[in-house]
């Protein structure tokens, strides 16, 4: 399923330049240099006191939000990946709950493998196993979700109040950085919702580009406030998890909710039958 792009700007992914094997959509032409992901984030996050935000995570119950945290060029290149992937966006409307479109780790490893090399970035995992205190494993080659950009491109294109809940046996993180914010969406929260000794503490940001969100996907509750008519917001997710082993039933309850909420049927299950290699 495509999205109609009338009011966004598209790169353009011509592939002259490229001999043999066809240049990802999403990067640079050959010979443009990309940024080095992991030195980047090592770069930025030596320059943080992270003790203090490892103390605010805490206290935030497994919450954290940094308005700027991404090198600029990083998220200048996420920027140009998530414009040349629109014509990929999947779109999704779950009455009463979600509205909005999506692009899976799958497509974003054949076009933008820049944000697949950040997700894996040894810098950035280090760090937010400083701040969740906890070893943290990238999750497995078949999960849709383990990295995706989310679109918000028209108007009341939003999600409802949800927890990330975690399928896996064991807990899930979710990282938000900020793409393209060109909206009135809002991330709304709850924290200590699953506390009882705690009372709820409310709180709103907006994800601005470069900016984090990092929390326990069972503990935040979370939802995105509608756009409004000609905004664009978009945010790259990163999923990591503390154990990687699922249930059968469980990936099966999984993988229906990625195909029907986020990235449609081809995406999901094409890529769990042997031998079965999908369009993106
Ligand atoms: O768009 C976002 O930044 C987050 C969306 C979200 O909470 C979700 O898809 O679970
Ligand atoms: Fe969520």
């Amino acid at each position: 399923m495509s999205e109609q792009a009338n009011d966004i700007t598209l790169d353009d992914p011509s592939p002259a330049s490229v001999p043999s094997r066809q240049r990802p959509a999403a990067e640079p032409a050959a010979g443009a240099m990309l940024p080095n992901p992991d030195a980047c984030v090592a770069e930025r996050t030596a320059r943080l006191d992270s003790k203090q935000l490892r103390a605010d995570f805490v206290r935030q119950d497994a919450f954290l939000h940094l308005e700027d945290f991404l090198a600029p060029e990083v998220t200048a290149q996420l920027v140009a990946s998530a414009r040349a992937l629109v014509p990929q966006i999947n779109r999704n409307y779950l009455p009463g709950h979600k509205q909005g479109g999506s692009v899976s780790r799958h497509t974003i490893d054949e076009l933008a493998p820049f944000i697949a090399e950040l997700y894996r970035s040894k810098a950035l995992i280090g760090w937010l196993e400083q701040m969740c205190g906890e070893k943290l494993l990238v999750s497995p080659d078949s999960d849709p979700h383990a990295y995706a950009l989310y679109y918000y491109t028209r108007q009341g294109d939003h999600i409802g109040w949800h927890y990330d809940t975690s399928y896996y046996d064991g807990r899930r993180y979710t990282l938000l950085l900020g793409v393209i914010e060109e909206s009135s969406c809002r991330l709304d929260y709850e924290l200590h919702t699953r506390n009882a000794q705690v009372p709820d503490e409310p709180g709103s940001v907006q994800t601005t580009p470069g900016g984090l969100v990092f929390f326990d996907g069972d503990k935040l509750r979370h939802r995105i406030t509608p756009a409004g008519a000609n905004e664009m917001r978009v945010s790259l997710t990163f999923e990591y998890v503390t154990d990687p082993g699922m249930r059968p039933w469980l990936r099966f309850i999984s993988n229906m909710k990625d195909a029907v909420a986020y990235f449609g049927f081809r995406q999901v299950f094409k890529r769990l039958v042997p031998g079965q290699k999908p369009r993106s």
